[in-house]
């Protein structure tokens, strides 16, 4: 098999030289040139695996070549060599499409990932299995099959993703399909509930910690960024994280290396990023609480994840998937009635698809026979505290004839359900001051997950 190629462009002669030694001992054969010309007449004439740019040429710039290569040769991975510091220029690569940027001083053993990273790109072109992304992110919705198509295009980029939207919509399910799509899918994705760690150990929880560095540090400790070295981090609610981390997250993401507390080295780092929150990151930046510069290195690529009451007519083969995933393959799948697909169809899903499946979840749990009426759903007694649209939930209730004449029944369903509510609310009202409003606590004494406590706070309206 022939030699991978590589093209290096930059005027310095001692960089080129360097690059061209390193690339050439990875077993790459190595065009080197100095000027923005000379690398337009070697692209016009051969296919290249990998292309190093400087940024700055006697005769243009690299982000000229960057905006070349990925409108005319997209499948050739460009990474930028930028400056010392020089994050603006990273962001405005990444955002035309380099796939990732390495600063000068260059790291070898970052360059070196950085030509593997590039190289299994490649490999992935000549028919590494490929993931069924629809099977796993479903809906035909125009929505979804964009967000698909975006996400595998994102899963060849090494650039920082923000994934946005509500709660519930599939933002982490989108953050590990980029990861499984791309050349990072051999090593670990690795999610973080940013609001589920203690600020005081959060330092030691991402970067780790030698031992005896403070009281407790009994032995050396890995941080989330070592385990998910090669891999992807995936920070969940982002906008949870204090101020004092938005620091230091801003330095590694720059720097590529992390100092473990008490360690006297940077650990250089080959982890790439991806964030999400169900939060306006916009308004927290706008209001000081989370860091402009912070917010603008993480969110060199948005990826927006839709409502599903934006996509109605996926609700219809999300149902019948997360029925059939309940059902646990036996052969009584409980099946929903027209009247009931009708009641989900018109229903607001203010949480989102993981309201859809705990709403089928309670419904299989209601129904007799098998058979889930619109009535089994619940969905007038929740719509009525949760729902933005109330008018909306209002006609999905009525779908169901069950329901008509529950108002005159004090014994009725949705009064039961209202009970129930309450005795939540007590409930969690109850452990949250007990734990001091510290919700990991309150989560772990309700026996719960953080996740869990976040969405019935959001349901119960409690603040
Ligand atoms: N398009 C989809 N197809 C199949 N399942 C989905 C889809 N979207 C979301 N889900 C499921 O809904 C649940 C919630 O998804 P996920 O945890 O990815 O949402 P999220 O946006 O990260 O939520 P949060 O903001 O609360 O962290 C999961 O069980 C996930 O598998």
């Amino acid at each position: 098999m022939s030699k991978p190629s590589a093209l290096v462009i930059d005027d310095e002669r001692d960089i080129r030289e360097l690059l061209d030694i390193t690339l050439s001992r990875m077993g790459l054969q190595v065009d080197a040139v100095g000027n923005v010309a000379d690398a337009k007449q070697k692209l016009a004439t051969q296919r290249y695996a990998l292309c190093l740019t400087d940024m700055r040429l006697p005769d243009g710039s690299g982000q000229e070549l960057v905006e070349l290569i990925a409108r005319a040769h997209p499948d050739t991975p460009v990474a930028m060599i930028t400056a010392h510091g020089n994050m603006d220029a990273a962001v405005t690569a990444l955002k035309a499409g380099a796939f990732d940027f390495v600063s000068k001083p260059v790291d070898l053993g970052i360059l070196r990932r950085l030509v593997q990273t590039a190289l299994k790109l490649g490999e992935s072109r000549r028919g590494m299995p490929v993931i069924d992304a629809a099977s796993k992110l479903l809906g035909n919705s125009a929505a979804m099959q964009l967000a698909r198509a975006t996400i595998g295009k994102l899963a060849r980029s090494q650039a920082p993703v923000y994934i946005s939207g509500e709660s519930g919509v599939g933002k982490e399910l989108a953050a590990r399909l980029i990861h499984e799509q791309g050349p990072r899918a051999s090593a670990a994705f690795v999610p973080v509930n940013c609001g589920a760690i203690p600020s005081e150990l959060m330092e030691s929880e991402f970067f780790g910690h030698r031992k005896g560095s403070f009281t407790g540090a009994h032995a050396d400790k890995d941080g989330l960024f070592k385990v998910a070295q090669g891999g992807t981090l995936f920070l969940d609610e982002v906008a949870e994280l204090p101020l004092h981390m938005q620091v230091k997250l801003l330095r590694v993401i720059q720097e590529k290396a992390v100092r473990p507390i008490g360690g006297r080295d940077e650990v250089p780092v080959d982890v790439r990023i991806l964030s999400a929150t169900h939060k306006n990151l916009e308004a927290l930046v706008a209001n000081n609480t989370f860091r402009q510069d912070l917010y603008y290195r993480i969110n060199v690529i948005e990826l927006h994840m839709p409502a599903l009451r934006e996509r109605r007519e996926d609700v219809p083969l999300l149902a019948a998937r997360v029925l059939e995933r309940l059902a646990g393959g036996s052969d009584a799948q409980p099946k929903l009635t027209p009247a009931a697909l009708a009641a989900l169809n018109a229903y607001d899903f203010p949480g989102n698809v993981r309201e859809l499946e705990n709403i089928l979840e309670r419904a299989i749990a209601l129904c007799e026979n098998g058979v889930i009426e619109a009535g089994d759903l619940r969905l007038a007694a929740q719509a009525s505290r949760t729902a933005p649209n109330a008018n909306m939930s209002t006609s999905a209730a009525s779908v169901d004839p069950e329901d008509e004449d529950d108002d005159d029944n004090s014994n009725g369903p949705v009064h039961l359900d209202e009970y129930i509510s309450q005795i939540e609310r007590e409930t969690i009202e109850k452990a949250l001051l007990e734990s001091r409003y510290n919700k990991t606590a309150t989560a772990k004494k309700l026996g719960i997950t953080f996740r869990a406590l976040r969405y019935k706070l959001k349901k119960l309206g409690i603040d």
